[in-house]
């Protein structure tokens, strides 16, 4: 089964750890009749036995031996077991961690698309609870499996040797206890499947909620959150409750039979035991072992249940696991080129699933260049720039990066020569200094401080308690909008990139604030293509080139002057900025 062949597969490392686990689990259990059979001596000889007396009088020497050789194996039993246990700890833990990492790995590994279909929570459960899932699947359920299933077979054996006839007695129980037990586990199966998606859903609204938390804050939406995630509760509850009262619907039968055993005992071996065709001490050495018939067939509910589990688990896990991404970047590049910078878009169409959203795309920028972007929000200008770093991949034409196709430079080349500041800006729970230098943690502080001030953020960071070691808050919190868009900027030039991407970065800002950052990435002292997607004319007056996008299309292009000069999209937009400030469109923004 592949699943049991992917869990030897991670169990790699450990196999011997854990194969030392199994055998120790099957020398244990086959011990269980060892102190059956002392028993059975015992009375046979000085209980219940004709020469009972005689011996006890003559034999104690014997006696002793017995009642020791029982203390000792019971000991030995206890050590043995504990010992086992602790193998299959360390081996499922050690596994555990491995598989984490892996995971993690192929999670950072896969690229935009998956993080559009994938819900943070699911992935969350998947990291967490699934994991933990297999891993009590090697830990307790195979352990269990094996165990009950040595000790059924050692009784079995056994009680053969003792008396056949009694055993095929007892044994007629086993097949309605299979045919149970195989019926329950086809009916809970898809039923741990749902379980495990409501799981999902409620660890996604618990995630959701606490992430968007100052978003539901702001609109008094709380009650409405609260009924979202009690919903998702009750569905989840639900689903636990349906599995569990399937559970219920069969446990009686599986309860009764197992009884059975005890009671097929006293009948057929009582007789057995008046007719003389056993003794005391075998019909005792059965009692003693009747457990290792009936209590694998009592506790087949729970292991059914928690196969189930691992099932649903695991193929959540493997999924992850085997999930290749269309876009994977695979860390193999020794030497990074540093690029000129010249970008180039050759008839490019671009789809979300089976939407298109950018059609028929051309338009190059020579390196050192600066290009805006501007358009209607919706338009398709975060797609485009998505294209360059290629956080995506074309549906028709092509996306040149100094004149290769992107799709044939490595990615981790390709990606090092980009600075991105995105339009939805995340900064990570560390220093403010360690944001501004994520790209490049051996930065100098100065180094820091200079992209910092190039951003218009030294002057704000000087004001903060601990400066530049202030810890911000997780995406950022105890900063302002425009504060977080600075600190953003400053992370992408810090790289010193030769293609930086400004995604609408100085939107939160002042105008004063962004007439400094607009003169900064003039006067970078490195070579560098800009691409700028902004709303304000002020931002894109001075770029060399001046894109429009609309719907997808590019409706307008050229200088500023040119496109006041065309009295379109951009004309209109210039006007509604500056109306009322008298500012006439022709002496605006001329270089
Ligand atoms: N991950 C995605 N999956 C599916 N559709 C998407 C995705 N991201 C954007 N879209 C759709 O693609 C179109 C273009 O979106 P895009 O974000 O590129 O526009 P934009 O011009 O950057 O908008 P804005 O100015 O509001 O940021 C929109 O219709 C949007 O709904």
């Amino acid at each position: 089964m592949f699943q049991l062949k992917w869990l030897w597969q991670n169990l790699k490392g450990d196999r011997t750890r854990y194969i030392l686990a199994l055998c120790l689990s099957v020398v244990g259990s086959s011990l269980t009749i060892i102190n059956p059979y002392i028993g059975q001596r015992i009375v046979d000889q000085f209980i219940a036995g004709s020469d009972a007396v005689y011996n006890l009088a003559h034999k104690r020497g014997l006696l002793v031996g017995l009642g020791l050789g029982m203390i000792g194996f019971s000991l030995l039993r206890t050590g043995l077991s504990y010992f086992t246990t602790l193998q299959y700890e360390r081996s499922s833990q050690n596994m555990l961690f491995r598989v984490r990492i892996n995971l993690y790995n192929k999670i950072q590994g896969q690229d935009m698309k998956y993080y559009d279909r994938n819900r943070t929570g699911d992935l969350m459960t998947r990291m967490t609870g699934d994991i933990d899932m297999v891993r009590h699947s090697l830990a307790w359920i195979i352990k269990t499996i094996i165990e009950s299933f040595v000790v059924f077979a050692a009784a079995v054996v056994y009680f053969f040797f003792i008396d056949a006839e009694l055993t095929l007695w007892l044994l007629l129980l086993s097949p309605p206890i299979f045919i149970v037990a195989f019926i329950f586990a086809r009916r809970v199966r898809p039923m741990y499947v749902e379980l495990r998606e409501r799981l999902s859903q409620l660890n996604t609204v618990t995630q959701e909620n606490i992430a968007g938390n100052r978003v539901v804050k702001a609109f008094a939406r709380e009650p409405y959150e609260i009924e979202k995630f009690h919903e998702k509760n009750v569905h989840y509850s639900q689903a636990n409750k349906a599995a569990a009262m399937v559970w219920l619907d069969y446990f009686p039968y599986l309860e009764i039979l197992s009884q059975g055993f005890n009671v097929v005992l006293m009948l057929v071996g009582g007789l057995f035991v008046m007719n003389g065709r056993i003794t005391f001490g075998e019909f005792a050495a059965f009692s003693a072992l009747i457990w290792g018939l009936s209590n694998p067939m009592r506790s087949i509910g729970i292991i059914i249940n928690d196969i189930q589990r691992f099932f649903a688990s695991v193929s959540k896990i493997m999924d992850v696991y085997y999930s290749q991404p269309e876009i994977a970047n695979h860390h193999n590049v020794e030497v990074k080129r540093r690029y000129q910078g010249s970008i180039q878009f050759e008839h490019v169409t671009f789809k979300y699933d089976n939407v298109t959203v950018l059609h028929d795309i051309n338009f190059t920028v020579a390196p050192g260049e600066t290009v805006a972007i501007m358009g209607a929000t919706g338009s398709g200008k975060t797609s485009l720039i998505n294209l360059i770093p290629r956080f995506y991949d074309v549906a028709k034409g092509r996306v040149l990066v100094d004149g290769t196709d992107v799709r044939k430079l490595e990615l981790d080349e390709l990606r090092g020569n980009i600075g991105v500041a995105t339009q939805d800006v995340l900064l990570f729970s560390d220093t403010i200094d360690g944001n501004i230098a994520y790209g490049n943690p051996d930065m100098p502080e100065a180094e820091v401080e200079k992209f910092a001030a190039l951003a218009a953020a030294h002057d704000f960071i000087g004001k903060m308690p601990e400066g530049y070691n202030t810890i911000v808050g997780e995406r950022g919190v105890g900063l302002s909008g425009g504060q977080k868009q600075r600190i953003a900027l400053a992370r992408a030039m810090a790289v010193q990139p030769p293609i930086l991407i400004l995604d609408d970065t100085t939107s939160a800002v002042d105008l004063e604030t962004e007439e400094h950052i607009q003169k900064s990435l003039r006067e970078l002292d490195f070579p560098c293509t800009k691409i700028i997607i902004a709303q304000r004319v002020s931002t894109t007056a001075e770029a060399d080139r001046i894109l429009i996008l609309d719907n997808g299309r590019i409706i307008e292009e050229g200088t500023h002057a040119e496109l006041l000069a065309k009295r379109g999209y951009y004309y209109d937009v210039f006007m509604l900025q500056n109306e009322g400030i008298g500012r006439e469109a022709s002496a605006y923004g001329q270089k």
